[in-house]
């Protein structure tokens, strides 16, 4: 198992700051970064990976810097859709020499190659040269290549974009077993739906910070939001009332019971509920959820629906 710690990472190009005041910690787990286009995703992965050095803060893999401990960054294994492949080259040839840039014999390379292919669907593309395949077919390759030596860290940006459901399934069941067996998995998302399906955890990053974290269920919630916001009052047992309803309340500072609610039309229905039991509506007023726009922008890049 390996630990990966990100301290207060600011990073960009050429000096224009992209990604600010990251902090990560992660171990044998499947971490999530989640968030839209341009929010950060692949710079942050670059910082990790020793590749892009931060402008300030510090990355640590069990305690050593990849930008400067080359062991550290032999504990990585990456992949992204704009992974390297040759183009000339086959995708089993593209594996052997990167099989042979890792040091493996060929005995060892050979198999590892046959499992990584079977493992992703490739076996039957083996022999064509990877000018010639989809985004999705080069997407696995790009995986395969990361897959190669089971490296203890491995970060995969956006390892589901362009896999069909069935090798998704498939890979979501092998990220699962490689977690279990003690690999550190960070992987990138703009679909909610992936980060939900895999994650132990997901932090959400936009405009270049991190704006939430937690499990995916509670941060799913947190990203859809409670929409509005009741203040009660009456002379009435209101929390009674309300506890037979099902919902919890507060108390807030100006002494009305408080209560939130997840949408406009909920709040309609029970505003008339309770009038009808005689307590009355002292206000209504829609809740700013922090995560929402987030929220709006991953639904717009049509990633997901949060029905499912
Ligand atoms: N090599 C580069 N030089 C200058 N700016 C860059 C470079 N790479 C990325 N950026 C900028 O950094 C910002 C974040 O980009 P990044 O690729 O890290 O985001 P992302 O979350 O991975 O987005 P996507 O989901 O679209 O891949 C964007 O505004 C992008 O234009």
């Amino acid at each position: 198992m390996a630990k990966l710690t990100v301290e207060n990472v600011c990073a960009g190009y050429r000096g224009k700051l992209v990604v600010r005041d990251i902090n990560l910690e992660y171990d044998a787990g499947i971490h999530i970064l989640l968030g839209p286009n341009g929010a950060g995703k692949t710079t942050t992965f670059r910082v990790l990976a020793g590749i892009l050095a931060p402008m300030s803060g510090v990355v640590r893999i069990d305690g050593r810097d990849p930008h400067s401990a080359v062991d550290a960054k032999a504990l990585i294994g990456m992949a992204t859709h704009r992974s390297a492949l040759a183009p000339r080259l086959s995708v089993v040839d593209n594996l052997r020499y990167w099989a042979r840039v890792l040091g493996m014999s060929s005995g060892t390379a050979e198999a590892r190659i046959a499992d990584v292919l079977g493992l992703l669907g490739l076996t039957g593309f083996a022999d064509q040269r990877t000018e010639t395949l989809s985004r999705g077919q080069s997407q696995r390759v790009s995986l395969a290549k990361a897959f190669l030596n089971r490296p203890p860290i491995l970060l995969l940006d956006e390892p589901m974009s362009g896999v069909d459901p069935g090798t998704a399934a498939q890979l979501s069941d092998h990220l699962r077993a490689l977690a279990d067996a003690g690999h550190t998995i960070v992987a990138s998302t703009h679909a909610l739906a992936d980060a939900s399906r895999l994650a132990d955890d997901v932090t959400v990053l936009h405009g270049g910070r991190i704006v939430g974290r937690g499990e995916p269920a509670a941060l799913r919630a947190s990203l859809m939001g409670s929409a509005y916001r009741l203040q009660l009052r009456g002379s009435g047992d209101i929390p009674g009332a309300l506890a037979e309803l099902g919902y919890r309340w507060e108390q807030s500072r100006t002494g009305h019971v408080v209560i939130e609610v997840s949408d406009e039309g909920e709040a309609r229905s029970l505003v008339a509920r309770l009038i009808g039991s005689g307590i009355g509506v002292h206000e209504v007023a829609p809740v700013r959820n922090p995560l929402e726009d987030v929220y709006q922008q991953l639904q717009s890049e049509g990633a997901d629906s949060v029905a499912e």
